[in-house]
């Protein structure tokens, strides 16, 4: 019998709030809706940690891990742990349909990380084509799937996805998103203890995109708010975040990108996605999708979550001056970036 105890966790995990926490929560899943998480890239440096978080997450009945080799250690490795989650594991392109087949959610960590020295464009020529064969599968197999794209440079495979999905007929502009909650999980840690707030109770909104200046933190809109940090320590925070890989992919020398922190960036957003999609209210979340609050069609921003995906756009609010000139600078390369990617996806 259900104590109350446990009723009031269960409203609350389908109510939620964006910043209630899966972790080592008590949970019945008893009247949760079925819900299937593919991960396509499952056996690398994101993909395993990625596939544990979402073993934990009593929001997933079914988590499916594909890669193109490996998978099945991941599976039965995660499937011991006793949670709701019923684990598959699928190798190799002949099982990509059964992998994606009935995913709410696909999670794309799948392709080359950097290494010291190299941009994320750099990662262009490998990844675009993964990109491209994978989200030919999704139009295929699973095209009412929210589409969480990690694959780097996220500012072009999102738009190759797109494209992708057009010629295939089952586009979907509020399904397809980019994964940027890494660097707002960055701006949250380095502005927290700069400004020496609690880093739990931080928010900061970051807009643009996911590479060096397109990566854009709105510290001006950071709450709590501080009066205690200069213009210079503001700059300084701009930088780091905007930086925030590249500082991983230097001190792992060599042995790719991030990769734990990511996997948690990973996690809390396809969480956001699946409450979206189970009808909590109120999810919102930044992440790079089309848009039209630039004039550029694709654009990181807070975005409202609801159950067919992206609900509402919102807007990027007052900017300070040291903003305004961010987004005006990031605009040329963000724009080159998805033109890229349109292109690659047209000719490819
Ligand atoms: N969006 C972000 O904030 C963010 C953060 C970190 C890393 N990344 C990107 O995520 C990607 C993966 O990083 P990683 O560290 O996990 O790399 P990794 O090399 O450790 O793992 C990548 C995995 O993808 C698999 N793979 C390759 N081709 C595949 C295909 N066609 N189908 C399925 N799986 C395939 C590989 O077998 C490997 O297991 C990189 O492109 C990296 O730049 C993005
Ligand atoms: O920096 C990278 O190459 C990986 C990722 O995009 C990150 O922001 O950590």
């Amino acid at each position: 019998m259900r104590t109350a105890l446990l009723r009031s966790v269960e409203t609350a995990l389908r109510r939620g709030s964006s910043s209630s926490h899966f972790l080592l929560r008590p949970f019945s899943s008893g009247s949760l809706p079925d819900r299937k998480v593919a991960i396509l890239g499952a056996a690398g440096g994101i993909g395993q940690p990625l596939s544990l978080l979402l073993k934990l997450n009593p929001l997933v009945s079914s988590l499916s891990l594909y890669d193109i080799a490996g998978t099945p250690g991941v599976a039965a490795d995660v499937s011991h742990i006793n949670t709701r989650a019923e684990v598959a594991g699928y190798a190799g392109e002949d099982q990509l349909g059964k992998a994606l087949e009935g995913s709410d959610v696909v999670i794309i960590p799948a392709g080359v990380p950097r290494k010291p020295g190299m941009t994320r464009d750099d990662l262009f020529n490998i990844n675009a084509g993964i990109v491209k064969s994978l989200a030919t599968a999704i139009a295929k197999y699973c095209p009412n799937a929210l589409v969480n794209m990690i694959s780097n440079p996220v500012n072009s495979t999102v738009p190759i996805a797109a494209e992708v999905f057009k010629k295939a007929g089952t586009y979907d502009e509020k399904k397809l998103f980019g994964v940027t909650t890494l660097d707002v999980l960055r701006a949250k840690t380095f502005y927290a203890a700069k400004a020496k707030v609690p880093v739990e109770e931080v928010n900061v909104p970051v807009v643009g995109g996911h590479a060096g200046i397109t990566i854009l933190p709105l510290f001006s809109q950071a709450t709590p708010a501080s009066n205690s940090l200069s213009h210079e320590d503001i700059k300084a925070l701009t930088k780091r975040t905007q930086d925030g890989g590249t500082e991983v992919v230097e001190a792992k020398a060599g042995k790719g990108s991030a990769t734990l922190s990511m996997a948690y960036a990973g996690a809390i957003f396809a969480e956001a996605c699946l409450k979206g999609l189970n009808g909590v209210p109120d999810i919102i979340e930044c992440s790079f999708v089309q848009s039209n609050i630039t004039e550029l069609p694709f654009f990181a921003s807070k975005v409202r979550l609801g159950k067919n995906g992206v609900e509402e756009v919102l807007g990027l609010g007052p900017l300070s001056d040291f903003e305004k000139q961010g987004l005006e600078s990031l605009k040329s390369e963000l724009k080159s970036s998805i033109e890229k990617g349109i292109k690659f996806a047209n000719e490819n």
